[in-house]
């Protein structure tokens, strides 16, 4: 008989902070974010709590009041999870579990967690389990405060320091000795990556969900998993693609996200030597999310990180299709014209219109606008091509496509 299993969703309160900079707007949405990692982990956002602070607290990232507050949401709630939309310290992890007494995550074990569950490689494992080492290490700690609180009293303190010191050298050999297996991938990838040749490399990149897997599937008619969650792609795809004659590398790879936690930069080196070592990038945006002009932002930062800001870009907006702006009545006198009220057409004309020429408006999903897409890529793609294959121009006598 097969037992049935009763799934019900980890119940969760989410917590944030909405500094000076930022406006409400902006901070629901940051919580939004939050909410969608939570759900993509598999848990539910319950309620939300945030606090106006400058800067978060130091010691217990939200104030005191406010954190009995939520103790006793939770409490009455039988809610066992917090989570909080950035990194938090060691201490501040400390001190926040000693008041509300449950599993408290944050932003950057969250990100690692869906990480981990959808690493699907050896390869993608090893680098998700390097980064959770790292986040762990400095935070060991934490058992040392349970072991304190619980029996406190000084013969303990002993057993308690050697049981940390033992557990921080197990990660610490795990560590080095997860480097050491990354380091032998890492040289098979980069052996890998130069049999490819001489071809041209485009990568797709671009925040999380924004649809590069999907755009990677309508070009190269290839089957790369894609999915309304976050972190849908972990493993990068390359697949060979040609555009009328010229052939060139095609690569899918992870989503950013703001604040993608350092140690995750770190260890997905390998990945993004993917899009480091690409010739042209095409920046994937989705121009339905409200707040995309911060996704470029946060992209741009990681490409900086990884010093591939200053590469060839084409701004692919996509997700034409569900794009919505809001309308202001001909005698409305008194709303004032925003972002939000923006047509396609007018956000061409922003900063869109320094972008070179380099920048359109498609979807993948309905497969609007690709033919135009096509035709850009292979443009640049051209450009390039004919820098590394001077002889080979018998490529461009172009011949029409038979269907
Ligand atoms: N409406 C609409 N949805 C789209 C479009 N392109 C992709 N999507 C949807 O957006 C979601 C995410 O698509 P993916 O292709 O997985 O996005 P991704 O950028 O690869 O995401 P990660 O791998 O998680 O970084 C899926 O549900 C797609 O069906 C589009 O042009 N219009
Ligand atoms: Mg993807």
């Amino acid at each position: 008989m097969i037992e049935e299993k009763k799934v019900t969703s980890e119940k969760i309160v989410l917590i944030g902070v909405v500094t000076q900079h930022q406006d409400e707007e902006q901070s629901n949405e940051y919580l939004n974010e939050l909410e969608f990692l939570t759900l993509t982990a598999g848990g539910v956002a319950v309620k939300r709590f945030t606090q106006k602070l400058e800067i978060p607290n130091p010691k217990t990232f939200i104030g005191t009041g406010k954190l009995d507050e939520v103790k006793q949401y939770m409490e009455a709630n039988n809610i066992e999870t917090a989570i909080f939309d950035d990194e938090l310290s060691a201490s501040q992890l400390r001190n926040i579990e000693k008041v509300l007494d449950c599993k408290v995550l944050d932003r950057t074990s969250l990100i690692l967690d869906i990480f981990a569950r959808r690493a699907q490689t050896s390869y993608a494992r090893t680098q998700v389990e390097l980064a959770q080492c790292q986040y762990l290490l400095p935070r060991l700690t934490r058992l040392w405060t349970h072991l304190e609180r619980q029996k406190g009293g000084i013969g303990l303190r002993g057993p308690g320091e050697t049981e940390i010191e033992t557990d921080r050298r197990i990660i610490r050999d795990k560590i080095t000795l997860l480097k050491k297996k990354l380091k032998v991938i890492d040289k098979q990838m980069a052996v890998q990556r130069k049999n490819r040749g001489k071809m041209v490399r485009v990568a797709l990149v671009g925040y999380t969900n924004v649809g590069k897997s999907t755009l990677m599937n309508v070009v190269s008619k290839s089957d790369v998993f894609a999915e309304n969650k976050l972190f849908a792609t972990l493993d990068t795809t390359v697949r060979k693609v040609v555009i009328k004659n010229i052939p060139f590398l095609l690569t899918d790879t992870v989503g950013f996200i703001r604040k993608l936690p350092t140690q995750l930069v770190e260890s997905f080196k390998s990945t993004l030597d993917e899009v480091r070592e690409a010739d042209l990038l095409l920046h994937i945006v989705d121009i339905s999310h409200p707040n995309f002009e911060e996704h470029i932002a946060s992209v741009n930062k990681i490409l900086d990180e990884i010093k591939s800001a200053n590469k060839p870009t084409i701004m692919v907006f996509n997700k034409i299709d569900v794009y919505q702006h809001e309308t202001i009545d001909s005698d409305d006198l008194v709303t004032k014209k925003t972002k939000e009220h923006y047509t396609l057409a007018e956000w061409e004309k922003t900063w869109m219109n320094k972008l070179d020429n380099n920048c359109l408006f498609i979807s993948a999903l309905n497969k609007e606008n690709l033919e135009n897409f096509k035709e850009k890529v292979f443009k640049e793609v051209k450009k390039i091509h004919i820098t590394r294959f001077p002889y080979n121009d018998f490529l461009y006598e172009e011949y029409k496509e038979i269907d």
